[in-house]
């Protein structure tokens, strides 16, 4: 008879699984790649400014570079003529000068210039070093390449970054149920993909979505066989709880090993870690939340502690609205709407169904609940994840 019983792992451990496995065979390689096409990638070494930016202390104004000094005894109803000076346009040393006059305060008088103000030192004046020193690190080995990382590369005199190549990964969603378009009672859209597709590419993987594939449990076998030469990690999704149709248990135990079948997780308990010839497979469940969650939480944190990297993810602190109760025993994420009022964050909770996808929708971030914690109670300050 069918073993329909589901025990779980902690969600730690289930992360030690995975890294377990990538450990054994997968080498991140790296590359070197314009500043322009390196987006959303890892960097893969320390980076520091090689000059500094501005060179020199540079006029801030189109104007004239003078001493300030002299123009201390200047104001509106006492003039004064200036003869010692540079003409400087915005962005050029002002050299031997300290200050820059802008064109439109003064007047041009027989080659001397008429003030009509006093000047403090340093006035429209960009000092050197002000944004980048030399030597300053821009960025740190393992850290994902911002936007304005990027920016302060190249002003740091970097026009190509050495960046981690990530792994191929295989998306095989399963069911016969699965369709583009609905052309029959009973079928469904296949948009897990879509969530797989967004998430991942995120952080830079080589993402290849395949068709769906039928309940069957030898076709299954067959595909899996065939992606496992090609990919670094191939994810199966749907079929992974204890149902009579879901079959990929059985699939990476019959052609490999399973490590994992069920974490403490709500939602995504039915999840299947293993592996066939050394590489990871993992069964992802067939709900979008749960599937959802147990990338981001279980596979993609492994994933960046097992190669140390730092996908620099934002998070905020919120006062929760109401009460929320929690199952002992499972880490629950809570998708949550922030809204600020009166200078605080409130949390508000959305939906907790892991079917609908409109919790995700119109979900500002999540929330965590550890596995022992039963209540967060109202006015609880908690810290948001962003989504
Ligand atoms: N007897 C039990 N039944 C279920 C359990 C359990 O513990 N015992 N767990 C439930 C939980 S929790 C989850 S989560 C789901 C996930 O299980 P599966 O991975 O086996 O997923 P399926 O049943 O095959 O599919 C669930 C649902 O998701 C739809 N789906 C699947 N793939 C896609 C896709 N690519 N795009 C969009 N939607 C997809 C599928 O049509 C089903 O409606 O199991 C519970 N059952
Ligand atoms: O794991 Mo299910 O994802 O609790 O809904």
């Amino acid at each position: 008879m069918k073993d329909y019983h589901f025990s779980a792992v902690l969600p730690q451990h289930a992360r030690a699984c995975i890294q377990e496995i990538l450990r054994n065979y997968l080498v991140l390689k790296e590359e070197e790649i314009s500043l322009y096409d390196a987006k959303n990638r890892f960097v893969a070494e320390n980076y520091k400014a090689i000059h500094t930016s501005p060179s020199a202390d540079v006029a801030a104004m189109d104007g004239y570079a003078v001493m300030a000094e002299e123009t201390f005894d200047a104001y509106d109803t006492n003039p004064k003529y200036i003869e010692n000076f540079k003409t400087v346009q915005t962005g050029e040393s002002v050299e031997n000068f300290n200050t820059v006059i802008p064109f439109e305060d003064v007047q041009v008088e027989d080659g001397k210039i008429k003030i009509f103000q006093s000047y403090y030192p340093r006035q429209n004046v960009r000092s050197q070093g002000e944004d980048i020193k030399e030597g300053e690190m821009i960025i740190k080995k393992g850290e994902i390449l911002t936007f304005f990382d990027k920016v302060y590369l190249k002003a740091g005199g970097w026009l190509c970054v050495r960046v981690y190549k990530m792994p191929k990964v295989a998306f095989v969603p399963t069911g016969d149920e699965l369709v583009d378009k609905i052309e029959e009672v009973g079928q469904l859209v296949e948009f897990n993909s879509v969530i797989f597709s967004e998430l991942l590419s995120q952080y830079g993987f080589e993402i290849t979505i395949f068709r769906p594939v039928a309940n069957n449990l030898n076709v299954l076998k067959e595909t899996l066989k065939k992606l496992i030469d090609e990919f670094d990690i191939v994810f199966v999704n749907a079929g992974s709880s204890k149902g009579d149709k879901d079959l990929t248990h059985e699939a990476i135990q019959s052609l490999g090993k399973v490590t994992v079948h069920g974490i403490a997780i709500k939602p995504g308990k039915p999840t299947v870690i293993g592996e066939i010839n050394g590489k990871l497979v993992m069964g992802l469940p067939g709900f979008p939340v749960s599937m959802f969650f147990v990338l981001k939480e279980i596979f993609l944190r492994a994933f960046f502690d097992a190669y140390l990297l730092n996908p620099k993810e934002k998070s905020y602190f919120a006062v929760v609205e109401r009460r929320i109760g929690s199952d002992v025993g499972a880490e629950e994420y809570i998708r949550v709407h922030v809204e600020n009022k009166d200078g605080k964050n409130h949390a508000r909770v959305l939906k907790r169904g892991a079917s609908a996808i409109s919790s995700l929708k119109r979900a500002d971030g999540y929330i965590i609940v550890p596995v022992n914690v039963d209540v967060v109670e109202e006015g609880s300050l908690v810290e948001v994840k962003m989504i």
